[in-house]
């Protein structure tokens, strides 16, 4: 499979200054290498501050790395940033790119118009997309009307406008009730079956990933730590599942033991009660299940799924 997106040997670091001196200085992203391939739906992970946004914001030439360098199409920015650009839709967080007093069509129909396409070919693309994003009924209604779900599927369609072949979108769910992020996802996931569109993502919700992506990368400590399917992760770092349970007193060093040999004990210190956490690979649940109810001190148990924040975690 051809690699539409190759970024090598990235470095960023923000830099703060008092009196042309650094007094500050944050390496973000350190040594850090990527490679996406056609067709792929990659998502990008890390806990808040990794850098993931950074990072797009470098794949998507807004900001320049330090060092190393960033291919798209095996094309680079210093020489080829218009024909890069022209290949790419972006969807960064916030709808402050559309103009709220215009219609939704009028909106592609400007931004269209910047992307230099021939008016016939616009007028086409405007209307097979709005179609596409489900907002053909709404077209002629101003945006300021639009709910945020509505907004989000017409960032798309601008996206979509000048028939990119990579679709890149940062945090895209983020503030979408279940139902409108579920349809969103759908969407994308057309997008990807239908049109062939690479997509690249970052995401803070492991159902989203495990939805969506044929591959995730964990960006920790500025570089790509691991990369697979969520599956692979899950099963690599034997996390399956979480078991809270609470006791009437202290764990004990015998249970303690005993569960120790079947997954990896924590504490919830926000917790002044005894509550602790379990995590097991799903093999496990049985006997650790028995084990627990065969305690008269507990009081609860529940089995919990794993969150995006444990696989991430299990990096750090
Ligand atoms: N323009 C900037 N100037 C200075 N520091 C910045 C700037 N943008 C980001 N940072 C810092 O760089 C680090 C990485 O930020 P970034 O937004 O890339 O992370 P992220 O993984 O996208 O986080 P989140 O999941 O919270 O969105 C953070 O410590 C952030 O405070």
């Amino acid at each position: 499979m051809d690699t539409v997106i190759n970024c090598m040997n990235i470095h960023k670091s923000y830099i703060k200054k008092k009196w042309f001196k650094v007094v500050k200085r944050n390496d973000v992203l350190n040594n850090l290498d990527i490679k996406i391939k056609k067709g792929e739906i990659y998502g990008l992970l890390g806990l808040n501050g990794a850098g993931k946004t950074t990072l797009i914001r470098i794949i998507t030439g807004i900001l320049l790395p330090d060092k190393g360098s960033v291919e798209l199409f095996g094309m680079r920015y210093d020489k080829y940033e218009k024909e890069i650009k022209s290949r790419l839709g972006v969807v960064m967080g916030g709808d402050r790119s559309l103009y709220w007093k215009l219609s939704a069509e009028e909106n592609l129909e400007f931004f269209g118009t910047l992307y230099n396409i021939p008016k016939k070919k616009l007028r086409e693309n405007i209307q097979m997309y709005l179609d596409y994003v489900g907002l053909d009924e709404h077209k002629k209604n101003l945006v300021e009307t639009y709910s945020k779900g509505m907004k989000q599927r017409l960032l798309i369609a601008k996206s979509l406008i000048s028939e990119p072949e990579i679709l890149i979108l940062d945090e895209p769910t983020v503030g979408l009730d279940i139902q409108v992020a579920f349809e969103y996802r759908k969407l994308l996931k057309k997008l990807n079956d239908e049109l062939g569109l690479t997509i690249l993502l970052t995401t803070h919700y492991l159902h989203e990933a495990e939805e969506l992506c044929s591959r995730v990368g964990i960006l920790k400590g500025g570089k790509i730590v691991e990369e697979g399917t969520i599956d692979y992760l899950k099963n690599k770092n034997k996390m399956e599942e979480v078991i809270e349970f609470k006791l009437k007193s202290e764990m004990d060093y015998n249970l303690k033991k005993e569960i120790s040999n079947l997954g990896i004990i924590s504490k919830l210190t926000a917790d002044n009660h005894f509550t602790y956490q379990v995590k097991i690979n799903s093999m496990y649940r049985e006997q650790i299940i028995n084990l627990l109810i065969s305690q008269s001190r507990l009081l609860y148990l529940e089995v919990k799924g794993i969150t995006l924040e444990d696989i991430v975690s299990t990096y750090f």
